[in-house]
């Protein structure tokens, strides 16, 4: 048995384990042996974003006659057309394989979901209920043909950043024939459906052994592979030591589009070591350039919970990390860092830091109100969160685009002690630069990677959760009677 995993610019082989099932790797070079598999699993990603499948790849997909399962890009490539125009005037509409009656629109989801089958097919009986992800930003999905039939059917509750009012269900997948295309990540990595395809397969025990032992060299492989995008290639990608000091920092920005995912990711980039990458709140499609170069999964704590928005909550993350071996965590705030607070208790990025107990960087970028008001507005947030008891290790501005005046606020900085680092702008108006409308990881990651960024990141103390009985407005309340005594 002989089930390929494609591993091609753009694509995640990494973000969710397809069951442990991959025994091959296919990418550019042995496109050839796609026709002697027995299944050929296409991941999520950005396939269609970054235009990876070239006429010769796309030939031996569509003349392969064994099973293919694609997961979310993987899936949208089987389709016929995927309009990726978020937020265009008009539709952008990319060529899919044609494989399934299928037809992508933008819609956005990032829910944990369950997800049921709606037909009989290798992954189970109609009614199989499995588990999963979603995180995509072009999943509306509509069926053009008789001929396909819808797959999975997910239960969700946030679309296009709107909370629904009663659980939603939406075609999250489709079928025909041997072609199976679903949104769900992580489907496969359920036992029972994992087991119902080598069932259907007609996979024995020894043959199943078999699958388990070159998984693991598989996966071995596909990690490695992607220490091309690691600037630092100490090689060190496992840190198998026990007891081990973990490095970590919080991003938080003065306000949104100030560079967070682009910072993040770039800091990923240059770090050694084992990396847990996690965003606050229920966005993970933040996070997944940097999982990207990191080929790390997508797990429960990427993303921790903003009141009751998200993935896990502050104190299993804290545990989660206690028990285990990462060397750094960096973690990428939501919005301004107190956008929200004086909404309802714990609903900002500050006080989840605050919770967490770890060191933050501010992020501010000044291509809106200048070098120097980026200053000025990072000591404002410098100055609060300290008053509410956050380390804060420095302040970033993003986007300077003059040195001579950024090195005049960094002096300041210095004779008041507060650590100033200027990062330069880079050229990212273009679509598939903005995590927003549209991202093409392998082009992101490679701006990411080239970009100079030194950033002290310190230890952090895993504790339980910091909590204090006081609440934002009692921190903003005592912080402006200080404001006032200047005057
Ligand atoms: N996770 C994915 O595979 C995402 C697919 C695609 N890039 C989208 O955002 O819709």
């Amino acid at each position: 048995m002989e089930i390929g995993i494609l591993d091609i610019k753009g694509s995640l082989p990494c973000f969710e384990y397809f069951g442990n099932l991959p025994t091959k790797i296919i990418d550019e070079n042995n496109i050839k042996d796609i026709k002697d598999l027995d299944m050929l699993i296409i991941p999520g990603g950005s396939i269609v974003e970054s235009k990876s499948l070239n006429e010769n790849l796309k030939k031996e997909i569509v003349n392969f006659d064994g099973y293919i399962i694609g997961i979310c890009s993987g899936f949208q490539i089987l389709s016929e057309k995927i309009d990726i125009g978020r937020k265009s005037p008009v539709p952008i509409i990319r060529e899919g394989l044609g494989l399934l009656n299928v037809e992508f629109s933008p819609l956005i989801c990032t829910d944990r979901v369950k997800a049921t089958l709606e037909t009989d097919s290798i992954l189970g009986k109609k009614g199989t209920v499995g588990e999963g992800f979603h995180c995509h930003t072009y999943g509306n999905i509509k069926i053009t043909d008789k001929k396909t039939k819808p797959l999975t059917i997910s239960e969700v509750k946030k679309l296009n950043y709107k909370m629904q009012k009663t659980c939603k269900n939406i075609i999250s997948g489709a079928v025909c024939g041997k072609v199976i295309g679903t949104m769900v990540h992580g489907f496969l990595d359920n036992e029972h459906i994992r087991n119902n395809i080598l069932d259907n397969l007609k996979v024995d025990e020894e043959e199943r052994k078999k699958i388990l032992e070159k998984n693991k060299e598989v996966m071995k492989k596909l990690k490695l592979r992607g220490l091309k995008f690691r600037n630092n290639t100490n090689k060190n990608i496992t840190n198998t030591e026990n007891k081990k000091e973990i490095r970590g920092i919080i991003l938080l920005a003065t306000g949104s589009e100030s560079g967070k995912t682009f910072l993040t990711t770039a800091i990923c980039s240059k770090l050694d070591g084992k990396v847990l990458v996690s965003k606050i709140g229920p966005d993970v499609r933040d996070i997944v350039p940097a999982l990207y170069l990191l080929r790390e999964p997508m797990l429960k704590y990427s993303s921790i919970k903003i009141s009751d928005r998200g993935w896990c909550e502050v104190s299993e993350y804290l545990n989660y990390l206690k028990n285990s071996n990462y060397d750094y965590v960096i973690i990428e705030g939501v919005m301004g860092a107190f956008t929200g607070a004086l909404n309802k208790k714990n609903y900002s990025g500050a006080e989840i830091a605050k919770l967490l107990n770890f060191p933050v960087y501010i992020v501010s970028a000044c291509n809106k109100s200048g070098i120097e008001g980026a200053f000025v507005e990072s000591l404002a947030y410098y100055s609060l969160l300290k008053e509410m008891g956050i380390k804060v290790e420095g302040i970033i501005l993003n986007r300077v685009y003059n040195f001579n005046v950024f090195e005049k606020v960094k002096k300041i900085g210095e004779e008041i002690g507060v650590k100033v680092i200027g990062i330069r702008k880079v050229e990212m108006e273009r679509r598939g630069l903005i995590p927003e409308v549209e991202i093409d990881y392998e082009e992101f990651c490679k701006l990411a990677m080239e970009l100079d960024i030194q950033l002290e990141i310190p230890k952090v103390e895993i504790k339980g959760i910091n909590e204090e009985n006081k609440n934002f407005e009692d921190y903003l309340k005592e912080w402006s009677k200080k404001i006032k005594n200047i005057t």
